[in-house]
């Protein structure tokens, strides 16, 4: 398995501050990551390291193969997806779901007349359709709910065909049934041995979808466990990263996590 994501002793400085501590972390090929940690920790910024959006101050980081800084962004980016709300704002409103996809297959945001290929509009209808969103795909973006906006993005981020799919959040801000709705589909991309390599932020453990293999567990910047989820994702390393009692619990191929009552 060669390697999709390569961080040595990464830190990304701010102000005199390190957001990222020096950071060692690798992903392989196909493997499916959570990233865990409280707010602040410096999850979303790791996040737009692998993204190539950011680079680290220190250290050294391989995208796919690529060393950033030793290559041009410009041809890596296309191999890269993010799917996250910062992308929901530089999306036309105005655009309808399917337009809205399909725009991905030309490294645009907006249309702009172009000739559609059928091949590439079949496989928007396809991704929408695994996301659930077949009765939306008229429907301008702007008008979405907060699920089905995220459905759509995620839809989009698969589009480009990339070998490394991260997600920021997928189920923030979702009702009970969005995020099952959400954490099921998810599963089934996750289980698909064809999808790619994928990385998500997220900061509740029940948001992990099955399929999941590996987790990172950060905190002020700094690695606390890595590795993969039956042996990382414990009581005692997620208390540590949280900074309070925790206790996991595994139940089928779901996790959930709970505070003990103040004594
Ligand atoms: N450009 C910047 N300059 C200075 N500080 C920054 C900058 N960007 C982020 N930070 C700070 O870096 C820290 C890590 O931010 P980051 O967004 O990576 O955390 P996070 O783990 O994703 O948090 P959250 O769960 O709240 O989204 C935060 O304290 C944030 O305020």
């Amino acid at each position: 398995m060669s390697d999709v994501l390569e961080l040595v002793d990464v830190s990304v400085v701010r102000d005199g501050r390190a957001l990222v501590d020096e950071v060692s972390w690798s992903v392989k090929e196909g493997e499916r990551w959570a990233i865990l940690g409280p707010n602040g920790a410096g999850k979303t910024t790791l996040l737009n390291v692998a993204s190539t959006y950011l680079f680290p101050t220190r250290g050294t980081a391989h995208i796919l193969g690529e060393r950033l800084g030793g290559v041009d962004v410009f041809d890596l980016r296309p191999r890269v997806s993010m799917a996250g709300i910062a992308m929901a704002d530089k999306l036309p409103k105005s655009q309808t779901v399917l337009e809205t996809v399909l725009t991905a297959a030309y490294g645009m945001t907006a249309t702009w007349q172009e000739d559609y290929e059928t091949v590439d509009e079949d496989r928007a209808r396809a991704f929408l359709d695994r996301l659930g969103m077949s009765d939306f795909l008229d429907r301008k973006f702007g008008t979405l709910s907060e699920g089905e906006r995220k459905r759509t993005l995620i839809a989009r981020a698969l589009m480009t065909d990339p070998e490394l799919l991260l997600l920021d959040e997928p189920a923030a801000g979702l009702d009970l049934g969005g995020r099952e709705d959400l954490v099921r589909r998810l599963g089934r991309l996750a289980r698909d041995p064809l999808a790619p390599s994928m990385i998500m932020v997220t900061h509740h453990v029940e948001e992990i979808p099955p399929g999941f293999t590996h987790v990172l567990m950060i905190r002020q910047g700094k690695v606390l466990a890595a590795g993969p989820v039956e042996t990382e994702l414990t009581s005692r390393n997620l208390s540590h990263c949280f900074g309070l009692p925790l206790v996991v619990e595994h139940r089928g191929d779901r996790y959930t996590a709970q505070g003990l009552p103040l004594s």
